[in-house]
């Protein structure tokens, strides 16, 4: 059951840092670690308290780190955080697998085609944690050689993104899907070669330069754990939903003459969404009723920011618009 966000709904903006994408790790990341210090060892604090699993667990998951996993470059990046956030490594590293693990259910992705012919894509971030994360998020803006190169929403202490946007070339959104089990997504990280699934916007915002390569990319990579992924691009019928199996494309869908937006919850889009969740038909409902006169602002208040997709685990909303390179974050706590 959905809970409403308690007390005033003020959002305010993420701060926003800029960074040199070669530049060396250390010195991209020690200008806005040093900010995040005192509520990353909150957040930490309270997960251990909510969550109070022994030591030994995290010191296997940190074995498995250095001598298990395949993705070393993230290994690396983690022991940087490390030091910087001055936080245990093996605890960092198993929040880094969190998603990949278990996470709860509560995000909303809209893809929209306004009066104009762009696509305008929102989400909402709901997450476990809220207050905490709240506390902890950023905007990155990568540059590269003196351009931007890409901007993404970021959690400090976590080497992957979920929200992304590659100015005039594409911009992603993850949702979290349910198909999974806690052992099969044990089994998936330790005896697969699949990538974990939120490592791969980050991936594909450094390595690939199209829209259509990157609905291809994310169709076709095997990932350790099922998930949506929500992508626009700059072009009048670029908007797409991916429901995406370990190994598979369960479903997709695109924007098309007829249909000019999507929403994306948690749920798969052949059956009705569960009576105590159901979030997709009331955006839905809206995005009807406001149509495609909407814009960025427009369907972050009349849209995202309305219960039930604005709810006490919305943690922030982006906006992004390939077309013109819009990318704005609110947060909420
Ligand atoms: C070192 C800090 C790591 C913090 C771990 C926090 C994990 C955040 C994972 C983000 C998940 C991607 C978006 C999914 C949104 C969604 O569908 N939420 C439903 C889950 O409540």
């Amino acid at each position: 059951i959905m809970i409403p966000h308690i007390g005033p709904a003020t959002g305010k903006p993420l701060p926003i840092y800029n960074v040199d994408i070669d530049a060396p790790l250390r010195d991209q990341w020690a200008p806005i670690l040093k900010d995040f210090k005192a509520p990353f060892a909150k957040f930490i604090h309270d997960f251990r308290a909510i969550l109070p699993l022994p030591d030994s667990f995290y010191s296997f998951v940190g074995k498995y780190a250095k001598h298990g996993f395949k993705f070393q470059r993230y290994v690396e990046e983690i022991e940087i955080f490390s030091e910087l956030l001055e936080a245990d490594f093996n605890i960092l590293f198993t929040l880094n697998l969190l998603y990949e693990i278990q996470s709860g259910k509560a995000c909303t992705s809209i893809v929209f085609r306004d009066e104009n012919g762009r696509i305008i894509h929102g989400r909402n971030w709901d997450f476990e944690f809220w207050s905490e994360l709240a506390h902890i998020s950023f905007q990155i803006n990568y540059h590269k050689n003196g351009q931007l190169f890409y901007q993404a929403q970021a959690i400090a202490g976590a080497v992957f993104f979920f929200t992304a946007q590659k100015p005039g070339k594409f911009a992603v959104s993850i949702n979290a899907r349910h198909t999974k089990t806690f052992l099969t997504n044990i089994y998936e990280l330790l005896f697969t070669n699949n990538v974990p699934a939120l490592y791969l916007v980050r991936e594909f915002m450094e390595t690939v330069d199209t829209y259509d390569e990157v609905v291809l990319k994310f169709k076709t990579t095997p990932t350790v754990d099922p998930v949506y992924y929500i992508v626009s691009g700059p072009g009048l019928y670029d908007g797409t939903i991916i429901e995406k199996d370990r190994d598979f494309v369960k479903q997709s869908f695109i924007l098309t003459d007829e249909t000019w937006f999507l929403v994306q919850t948690n749920y798969d889009r052949d059956i009705p969404d569960p009576k105590h969740d159901e979030r997709r038909t009331p955006a839905e409902q809206r995005m009807t009723q406001y149509g495609q006169s909407l814009t960025e602002q427009g369907l972050l208040d009349d849209v995202l920011s309305i219960f039930p997709n604005f709810n006490i685990a919305t943690i922030s909303s982006t906006l992004m618009s390939t077309q013109t390179g819009y990318f704005n974050n609110t947060v909420w706590y």
